[in-house]
């Protein structure tokens, strides 16, 4: 399949604990998938796995293919170019993946010149025009400002910015828009939603959020105690989820009343 697969994902602990346990998904180049699930379900390591990321002492067997390569059997060196150029991550608190002591514009401008080879300069235009994509205001202030000075929605701003500087195939994002308040939330995710639609990066969005998943994803894959329990389109699962946990993430999230009743739709 051209796009990224997981394969029988198995990721143990050095003690023997499964973690994941023969997750399996894939997502076509272009398309939209949503990863949901509650907290300690396995989402994150996932990502993590797919990214080559995992924490010290875990082993991860199966395949991550992406288009027909296995990630799983590439040494540091070449998961480090394909990380960031091919498949690029957003974290849910960018303070997280941001420098505290460097400036934003800096922090962007240097995997740009790595990967693309670009000078100095073209760098920092080709970082503006990120900063306006991702609709910084005052992109020309905000380079040369440090993380603590942005409000948080300029942060993730700032790491949707990095992360799709070097034009990824594939856009990781873990709960990107939790930290953020409600509006600027739904702000974060119109944003998300004309990037990924204008650019056709492929989406692997994670959350334990249905209503927030529904608005950016097309399919859905929800997780459990580190297992694949259903897998389908988000539609569908509004419409009719197999699984009673989908049922369950469903009746909570109408409980909050986010998501239409089934009555109104
Ligand atoms: N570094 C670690 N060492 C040991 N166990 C871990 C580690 N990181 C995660 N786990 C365990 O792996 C399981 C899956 O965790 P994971 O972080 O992927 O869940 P999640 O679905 O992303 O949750 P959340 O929404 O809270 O981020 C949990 O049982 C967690 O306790």
């Amino acid at each position: 399949m051209t796009g990224l697969e997981v394969r029988d994902l198995t990721v143990r602990t050095s003690g023997g604990r499964t973690l994941l346990d023969s997750v399996s998904w894939e997502v076509p180049f272009g398309g939209r998938l949503g990863i949901i699930g509650e907290s300690g379900s396995g989402k994150s390591l996932t990502a993590a796995a797919v990214l080559g990321l995992l924490p010290e002492g875990m082993t991860a067997t199966g395949q991550v293919l992406l288009d027909g390569r296995d990630l799983l059997t590439l040494g540091e060196r070449a998961m480090r170019r394909v990380r960031g150029a091919q498949v690029a991550m957003v974290f849910q608190e960018p303070l997280t993946a941001l420098d505290p002591l460097m400036t934003v514009g800096r922090q962007v401008a240097g995997p740009l010149r790595l990967h693309r080879g670009v000078s100095r300069a073209r760098a920092r235009e080709l970082t503006a025009d990120l900063f306006r994509l991702v609709r910084l205001d005052d992109a020309e202030r905000i380079l040369g400002s440090y993380p603590w000075q942005l409000s948080g929605g300029q942060r993730q701003r700032v790491s949707l910015a990095m992360a799709l500087a070097c034009e990824p195939r594939v856009l990781l994002a873990d709960e990107p828009t939790t930290a953020l308040d409600v509006t600027v939330q739904a702000e974060m995710l119109d944003l998300l939603d004309d990037l990924i639609e204008r650019t056709g990066t492929t989406l692997v969005f994670v959350s334990h959020d249905l209503p927030v998943v529904a608005r950016v994803a097309r399919d859905l894959v929800v997780m459990r105690s580190g297992q694949v329990v259903e897998a389908s389109t988000v539609a569908q699962a509004l419409e009719a989820p197999a699984h009673p946990y989908t049922r369950q993430l469903l009746a909570a999230a109408r409980a909050v009343s986010r998501l239409p009743q089934e009555d109104e739709r």
